[in-house]
């Protein structure tokens, strides 16, 4: 059977990159994203307005929407403290198998911890089946029409509190025009614009927080 991209991409790290080294698996996505084949992790320049976020933010408990190969939980979980969890939600099983890969050999496996399935299924399970109370971070990075249904799963679900912190990526590229219409209308959030690229290229795109203010 013919390699995936996927496949690719996380066999460059197996081979390049120094197990147990956070930094250095992302490094490495990078290198390869960037120097032979384009793929659809947040990257390295709208990377650092994530790790500035989540260093303001200092989390405790996160969910991200759209695992993919792992990139983003491996960037994030490189800055949580040790109590820390971040849960990821990936639909595509294919993508859940790598990144779960990615995550064990990056060695943040102890505090991220792979969701498969639709995620309008498991937002609604977050607090029985995996003991969530309240969310301090939400990273959403998957299908953009999603974007704003699942934060008003998360608001119906009491899932955010005072304070939580919502980052979507992509809101110029690909874009999320609803979501960004409800987000910025609605007082109950408190929302500012981070203007970017697209990852590995010249593209414009940016990053939307959205803090709820309860
Ligand atoms: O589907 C996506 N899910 C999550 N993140 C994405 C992303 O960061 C992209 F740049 C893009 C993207 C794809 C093709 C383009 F021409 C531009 C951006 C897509 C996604
Ligand atoms: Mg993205």
């Amino acid at each position: 059977m013919a390699q995936s991209k996927e496949e690719r991409i996380l066999n460059f790290v197996l081979q390049n990159a120094i197990k147990g080294d956070p930094q250095s698996v992302v490094d490495t996505i990078d290198k390869y994203c960037s120097q032979k084949e384009w793929a659809m992790n947040v990257g390295d320049e709208k990377g650092l307005i994530l790790d500035k976020i989540l260093e303001e933010t200092k989390p405790s408990a996160l969910l991200e929407l759209g695992t993919y190969c792992g990139y983003s939980a491996v960037r994030i979980a490189r800055l949580l403290k040790p109590s820390a969890c971040l849960l990821t939600i990936e639909f595509n099983p294919d993508f859940a198998a790598i990144a779960k890969q990615m995550i064990e050999f990056a060695g943040v496996q102890d505090k991220v911890k792979i969701l498969e399935g639709p995620s309008e299924t498991i937002i609604p399970q977050l607090k029985k089946k995996h003991e969530v109370d309240t969310l301090d971070f939400v990273f959403l990075d998957h299908w953009k029409d999603r974007y704003l249904p699942d934060t008003i799963l998360l608001l119906e679900h009491g899932l955010l509190r005072k304070g939580s912190v919502i980052l979507a990526d992509n809101v110029v590229c690909p874009g999320a025009p609803d979501f960004i219409k409800y987000i910025r209308n609605n007082n109950s959030f408190e929302c500012t614009n981070y203007p970017s690229h697209v990852e590995y290229m010249k593209v414009k795109d940016a990053m939307e927080k959205a803090v709820f203010l309860g």
